[in-house]
């Protein structure tokens, strides 16, 4: 069970948490909880070490401080004594917490690895509170960061991957625990390289923990308790009628995911699909909705090949052009060899068929490097640009394939809104349509997909 930052968000939702894992313990169930950092810290870790690395010391310390207020007031609020483990060990992580930053701040360097150590604290610190929380609950419990439970990623710090190895030592180390009746309570989002130290695996990262422990353990099912109904068919905070979806194959999850659905990160169902265990999605203020049960198999309503639309903001496009010169191979080649020396992540690829033109997608935060490792990778003369200020839509669904004028439809909705179209795509997947437009239209280009493929409580429920 995987518990995201608005379900620790205090004492209160912590209490709240525990209690849907007791509940299941109680019938028999063996648990590991998988806890992310209270709602917001991970923001504000990230925010202060950058203030350490620029030298202001003192708002970064203001930031430690109030966070420790926090963490302590939680742990009080939980009935934790002043002199109890539990605040012994937050008191101990926050010191090393505010002594890494110092080390940021001497230094004036934040490299990818000391970020990794700086942000992680953020699950470190919730999961001595949810243990706490069980054990108020009656339950025995033992909280253990990402490498003690047996994540063991790659050196890619910031955007780590399990190694292989990962799975067998995760059930070395939890196996004992679950059999003893001890519900294992792990810090989300990080793991640790092989030589210890600490990484982390994205943003929304403990979902991906969860599903990692989920396969090592064979887990029968792996829950991800969320603030909404699980997936919805848009996000809820742009349409107002959006609706839970109730089931979504791991492939369309993932493609809802990658263009921007926040509900889950993009890689957390690919340790679940060789096994097919399933991923349920469910709403912590009313546990016994079934939520979003993500499978295998599509579940295709006739009528409906579209089950969600979503959107990426933030981006920008990358326009590369140079008339006839695109036309030999070896340029084309050289353009994805520039970008994959920078990992950069594509959002979409376009290419005209005179091949005098491509565009690419990019996040913004990515432009500027995907700008300079065009403009010195590609060897002959091409005329580089970018735009900003864009936004990707995509809609999904499995349904879609073999089904003729979806994009129809999706092109009259976007025209009849008064949205410009900058750049389109579909893979041969047919999982998915995405169209680039630009930033101040997304809102209402979202609204107005969303009713033109049904999608709206009003219609189907
Ligand atoms: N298609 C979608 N379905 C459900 N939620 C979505 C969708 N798109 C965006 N969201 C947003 O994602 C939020 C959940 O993501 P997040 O807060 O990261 O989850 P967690 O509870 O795991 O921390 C929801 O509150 C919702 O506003
Ligand atoms: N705390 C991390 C990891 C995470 O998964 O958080 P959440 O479950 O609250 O989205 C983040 O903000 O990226």
């Amino acid at each position: 069970m995987k518990y995201g930052g608005t379900n620790m968000q205090d004492a209160r939702a912590v209490r709240h948490s525990a209690s849907l894992a007791a509940r299941s313990i109680r019938e028999g169930v063996k648990v590991v909880v998988v806890v992310s950092a209270m709602a917001g810290v991970t923001n504000q870790l990230l925010k202060l070490a950058d203030a350490a690395q620029s030298g202001d010391i003192a708002s970064a310390n203001d930031e430690i401080a109030a966070m420790r207020t926090r963490h302590f007031t939680a742990a009080q609020e939980l009935g934790a004594a002043p002199d109890s483990d539990t605040v012994r060990e937050i008191r101990e992580m926050h010191e090393t917490l505010r002594q890494a930053v110092y080390g940021v701040y001497l230094l004036r360097e934040l490299t990818p690895r000391s970020r990794d150590l700086i942000v992680a604290f953020g699950e470190r610190l919730s999961a001595p509170l949810m243990k706490l929380a069980l054990e108020q609950d009656g339950l025995r419990a033992h909280h253990l960061s990402g490498g003690e439970a047996g994540i063991v990623t790659d050196t890619h710090f910031g955007n780590a991957r399990p190694l292989p190895g990962t799975y067998e030592r995760i059930k070395d180390r939890l196996s004992g625990l679950l059999s003893a009746g001890v519900t294992p309570v792990v810090a989300g989002f990080m793991g640790e390289t092989e030589k210890g130290a600490i990484t982390t695996l994205g943003r929304g990262g403990t979902d991906f923990s969860a599903t990692i422990i989920g396969k090592a353990l064979s887990a029968t099912e792996v829950w991800g308790w969320k603030d909404v109904d699980g997936v919805m068919s848009a996000d809820p905070r742009v349409v107002a009628d959006a609706r839970n979806v109730d089931v979504l194959s791991y492939g369309e999850v993932m493609e809802l995911a990658y263009f921007g659905a926040k509900v889950l990160h993009p890689l957390a169902v690919t340790p679940l699909q060789d096994s097919g265990i399933p991923l349920r999605l469910k709403n912590s203020a009313d546990p016994d909705f079934a939520g979003t049960l993500v499978q295998a198999e599509p579940r295709d309503e006739a009528g409906h090949p579209v089950k969600a639309v979503t959107a990426i903001r933030n981006v920008s496009i990358i326009n590369v052009s140079g008339a006839g010169v695109l036309g030999i191979p070896e340029v084309i080649a050289s353009v994805f060899d520039a970008i994959a020396r920078e990992n950069v992540t594509l959002l979409m690829v376009s290419q005209s068929s005179s091949m005098s033109n491509v565009s690419l997608a990019v996040q913004t935060v990515d432009a500027e490097r995907t700008l300079n490792a065009l403009r010195a990778g590609v060897s002959l003369e091409l005329k580089v640009e970018q735009q900003d200020h864009v936004a990707v839509l995509a809609i999904v669904g499995s349904g879609m394939r073999g089904q003729k004028g979806v994009s129809a439809r999706l092109f009259t909705a976007l025209a009849a809104a008064d949205v410009n179209i900058l750049m389109i795509s579909q893979g041969s997947s047919e999982l998915n349509v995405s169209v680039a437009v630009e930033a101040e239209h997304v809102d209402e280009a979202t609204r107005a997909v969303h009713a033109a493929f049904n999608l709206g409580k009003s219609v189907i429920a």
